[in-house]
């Protein structure tokens, strides 16, 4: 869907670059997670691929042809959740919806989202009125509002109770199911690892790692194996490297002759991965 190559950009005000020559693909139909810490340039990067910035060097295609040689109607097929919502806050959550509708030629029935995100009882009510939470979902809404074909979406659970999230991601769950494509940009790893298909970590306006959550974490796992058995009326625990595990004596035996408790081989976290990827840890 997007080939984006050798992408570079400064902002007119800064002297470094923000985005230091990136080159990577977004596939049709596949939720892609853009992470990395603070300031790296995830937002940037959004809004380059968004047209809401310009002046960049380098190369985005959007479905094989430059994104510059697009008109308005890219617009028609996106989607955009930024982290801060802003909603019209003396209108409704339905006059808010009726305003940003006006600008689409194709629009969603935003009854039955407002409904799946629990707000339909509240759309008569004004936006000063409505909890953070309630701006969240709402500015979820809005971002599908148009039937987009693709959803950027910046930290879209950030915020919610465990119930709305879920509601949440379901919903970008069946966008996908439906052939829908997702650049989403979240701190919240548990949403990466359940959500993305391939991710992308940043660091300092460059890419890092790209890969599918399963290999990273193979790759950067540590490739053992942690077991636990009864020595006696003790539990006792061992460590085993993966490497040529059948041919490891020690290992064949307690599984021969002991009661085994636990075996589980060791994997790290995304969080991890993350931390060691980009140098930082995500609140720094
Ligand atoms: N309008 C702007 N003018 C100048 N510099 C900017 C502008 N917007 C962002 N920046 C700078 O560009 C860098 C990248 O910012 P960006 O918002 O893309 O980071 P991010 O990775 O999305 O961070 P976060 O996770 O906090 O949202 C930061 O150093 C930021 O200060």
């Amino acid at each position: 869907m997007y080939k984006i190559k050798d992408l570079t950009f400064k902002y007119p005000k800064n002297k470094e670059d923000t985005i230091k020559g990136i080159s990577f693909e977004i596939r049709d139909g596949e939720i892609f997670g853009l992470l990395g810490p603070s300031g790296v340039g995830k937002s940037t990067t959004q809004k380059l691929l968004i047209k809401l910035l310009e002046g960049y060097k380098g190369e985005i295609l959007y479905k094989g042809k430059d994104l510059k040689s697009y008109s308005n109607s890219y617009f028609e097929e996106v989607g955009v959740g930024f982290e801060m919502p802003v909603h019209f806050s003396k209108l409704t959550a339905e006059e808010n919806l009726n305003f940003f509708k006006k600008l689409y030629a194709s629009t969603a029935d935003t009854d039955e989202l407002l409904k799946r995100v629990g707000l339909y009882d509240h759309r008569k009510k004004k936006i000063a009125e409505f909890s953070k939470g309630m701006k969240i979902r709402l500015n979820f809404v809005r971002a599908m509002l148009n039937n987009p074909k693709i959803l950027f979406l910046d930290e879209p659970t950030n915020g919610l109770d465990p119930k709305n999230a879920r509601i949440i991601k379901e919903i970008i769950k069946e966008f996908k199911e439906k052939g829908g494509t997702v650049l989403l940009t979240t701190h919240l790893m548990n949403d990466v690892d359940e959500l993305c298909d391939r991710l992308a970590f940043m660091a300092n306006g460059r890419i890092a790692e790209i890969s599918t959550p399963k290999d990273l974490k193979l790759k950067y796992g540590s490739r053992e194996v942690d077991i636990e058995y009864m020595g006696g009326d003790k539990v006792l625990k061992s460590t085993f490297s993966l490497d040529n595990l059948g041919n490891n004596i020690d290992f064949t035996n307690i599984i021969k002759e002991k009661e085994i408790v636990t075996i589980h081989s060791k994997e790290n976290t995304l969080d991890d991965i993350f931390i060691k990827v980009t140098g930082v840890t995500k609140d720094e």
